[in-house]
């Protein structure tokens, strides 16, 4: 489905500040794969989530979906295969547009024809169900401007907007690392439920070793650039917080250097 292959990355090659952010990467993602990404400070997860979104293009290698490679899609194409959710709540939304503004950008970005913008019955009763499902009561501040929503209300916003049209690649980049734990566990388990019903193959870099183990039916391991393990769903179910930790520093010959890492 999503095929990263012999990958690289480099930022201002051959000056001082030259910085290796992927080094021939290669990851094959299957349909309705949910995979978790961890790795030190640095290791390229963002670089590897801006390649595959095609904000950014290799220097070497291919990254392709179903066959087409991403670098050659138009942006409007790119925007409906594409989901992603960033770790600043205020990425993903219009502060100055109202809840069913940014919903209606949103459902127009994944359609070349729509609902007919002229039946807005019919398109508020789909953004009032849609909101509902996040259980938060969003459904009643259609009108609302987004900018007064709390950082978690704009997260779980930004979620629906970026699975409202069933992208073929969800990208969460550290999307919970700024809410309170308590938000950070609703934007969890909204996630759980949204991939889960809509069965869509999902990458998601964490910072959180327990939520890493625990979500997903793969885990990957990144450090300096490259991708260092892929761990299966049946290893995975059964492994701990300390044993990832000790395996890390096996292959890396270092202790995982992340700033932000929760270990659950
Ligand atoms: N635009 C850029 N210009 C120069 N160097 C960059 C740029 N973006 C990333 N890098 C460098 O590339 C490497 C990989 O960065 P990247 O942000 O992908 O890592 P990361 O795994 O997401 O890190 P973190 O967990 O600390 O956010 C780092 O050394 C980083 O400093």
């Amino acid at each position: 489905m999503l095929d990263v292959t012999n990958v690289s990355k480099l930022f201002n090659p051959g000056t001082p500040d030259e910085k290796i952010a992927l080094m021939n990467a290669n990851l094959q993602i299957e349909a309705g794969d949910f995979i978790t990404v961890i790795g030190s400070n640095g290791a390229g997860k963002s670089t590897l989530m801006n390649l595959i979104s095609g904000v950014m293009k290799p220097d070497i290698g291919q990254i392709r979906i179903d066959g087409t490679e991403v670098q050659g899609l138009a942006e409007y194409k790119r925007s409906r295969w594409i989901g992603r959710v960033f770790q600043d709540p205020m990425a993903g939304t219009a502060p100055r547009m109202t809840i069913e503004e940014n919903l209606t950008m949103a459902y127009k970005r994944g359609q070349s024809r729509g609902l007919g913008w002229g039946a807005t019955a019919a398109k508020r009763k789909l953004f009032r169900e849609q909101l509902s499902r996040l259980g938060i009561g969003l459904e009643n501040r259609m009108s609302a401007r987004v900018g007064l929503l709390s950082g978690g209300e704009r997260q779980a916003l930004s979620l629906l907007m970026a699975t409202f049209t069933k992208p073929q690649i969800l990208l969460l980049d550290e999307h919970t690392a700024a809410l309170d734990p308590a938000r950070a566990e609703l934007i969890t388990r909204l996630t759980e439920e949204i991939v889960r019903d809509m069965k869509l193959t999902t990458l998601m870099v964490t910072h959180n070793m327990e939520q890493a183990i625990r979500l997903g039916n793969r885990l990957i391991m990144m450090d300096k650039g490259r991708i260092i393990l892929d761990v299966p769903a049946e290893r995975k179910i059964n492994l701990t917080v300390s044993q990832l930790l000790g395996e890390f520093e096996r292959i890396s010959g270092h202790q995982l250097s992340d700033d932000r890492i929760v270990l659950g």
